[in-house]
């Protein structure tokens, strides 16, 4: 980040932005990697330094709620950091909590005010001003509108975008609300289970997104339009755990772009599901007689499982994985119906092994690294790596 700069960081939930802006403040303390401030690796500071740096560093959370005590008036919550940095007298404190209460669109009188009289929107005001007193050099805001309502969202945007130009401040902000990272960031980085998967300016980001994951995000924004379902990406598959993430690109159990292997010809969502059921035969989460059961549910009441023909096991195989009952390319179609008889005929290791072989893709196993783009931004993905053509996909977003 640079001075006077808006970065935003946005992804799913669960994906681990709280525990890199805990880390940068090490208010978590980071397994690897480095912080640098000011070209110093903060991870590095004793105590006393770690000390004058949360002074040049304050966060702020989405819940300003949990960070008042509730005895305490607004005035004595935003002077008490003040106290505690040695400003013992108490009319400089009062005149300073005064004019950062009218700085941040509150006025002097709310200092006597406790924080129960006060609304959400108010108490991230405070949260600020709380913030400011300290006169940091940069803050990190935590979803600080995420509790709000919309029609205060922005006012609160708008507040911050205020305060850094006065005050010349950095700020991260960090949010799963894309609208809410468009308003205010000069720079967008975009985060997948721990990692920068793209990053660049607001208008690069937002506008030629490199990285399957971002287009997907972008596709998802609902609009004002009920009949409009957002140009349909949909990500397919569970969100895997940071702890313990996915081989080679940690995206590509869900990303609709995945490159398919190079002697085969399918229609780009078909690839994909064929990959959701590799996934789940290796997750053991194929469950066949399940599927015979429930055939035989919708049959004559003296039929057993055992009468469901492997045709008929195979077609339900392939309508539960929205699998075509044929694909267009005959190679590709012989090998999945050699790995559903092996299914059906109760030897899933051997289908696994059979798909993993033919079917294998270099995104589960390379992966790939930040690197600048053609389009300005940097992005992390295998496809820009290869230099790949678009897929349709990238196609449908850019020109929408
Ligand atoms: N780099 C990482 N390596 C391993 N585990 C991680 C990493 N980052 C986060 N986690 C774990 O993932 C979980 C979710 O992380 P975190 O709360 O930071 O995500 P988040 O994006 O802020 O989610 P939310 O928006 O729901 O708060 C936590 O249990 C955290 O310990």
């Amino acid at each position: 980040m640079y001075p006077g700069e808006t970065v935003g960081i946005v992804g799913e939930s669960g994906c681990g932005k709280s525990t890199a802006a805990s880390s940068l403040i090490r208010l978590e303390e980071p397994t690897e990697g480095t912080v640098r401030f000011d070209g110093e690796d903060i991870t590095r500071y004793d105590q006393a330094e770690l000390k004058a740096f949360r002074r040049r560093v304050q966060m702020i959370f989405q819940d300003p709620e949990s960070s008042f005590d509730p005895r305490m008036s607004i005035g004595e919550a935003i002077a008490e950091p003040l106290a505690v940095q040695g400003l013992t007298d108490a009319r400089r404190r009062r005149e300073i909590v005064a004019d950062l209460l009218e700085r941040v669109g509150l006025a002097a009188g709310d200092a006597d005010r406790y924080p129960h009289e006060l609304s959400g929107g108010q108490k991230q005001r405070v949260g600020l001003a709380r913030a400011l007193s300290m006169n940091p050099d940069m803050i990190i805001a935590d979803e600080p509108v995420s509790a709000l309502d919309v029609s205060i969202q922005s006012e609160i945007l708008a507040l911050m975008t205020d305060l850094q130009e006065t005050f010349g401040l950095s700020i991260l902000i960090i949010s799963h609300n894309l609208a809410v990272i468009r308003q205010i960031c000069d720079r967008v980085a975009v985060m997948y289970l721990g990692e920068l998967v793209e990053l660049g300016t607001a208008s690069e980001v937002f506008t030629n997104p490199q990285h399957p994951y971002t287009r997907a995000l972008l596709a998802s924004i609902p609009t004002a339009d009920p009949t409009d379902r957002g140009m349909g990406i949909e990500l397919t598959g569970d969100v895997p755990s940071p702890s313990n993430p996915p081989t080679g690109c940690r995206f590509h159990t869900r990303c609709p772009e995945i490159i398919q292997p190079e002697d085969y010809e399918f229609e780009q969502s078909v690839w994909r599901r064929i990959m959701d059921l590799r996934q789940k035969l290796d997750q053991g989460t194929v469950d066949v007689d399940a599927i015979r059961e429930v055939v035989v549910t919708e049959r004559e009441p003296d039929e057993t499982p055992d009468d469901v023909s492997a045709t008929e096991t195979k077609a339900r195989l392939r309508d539960e994985f929205a699998i075509p009952h044929s694909l267009d390319d005959s190679r590709a179609e012989s090998v999945l119906e050699a790995a559903l008889d092996d299914l059906v005929s109760d030897n899933p290791a051997a289908a696994r092994e059979r798909l993993a072989t033919e079917f294998a893709t270099p995104c589960e196993s390379q992966s790939p690294t930040l690197e600048d783009t053609t389009a300005g931004q940097t992005a992390s993905c295998l496809r820009l790596e290869n230099e790949l053509p678009p897929t349709e996909l990238e196609q449908t977003v850019r020109s929408d």
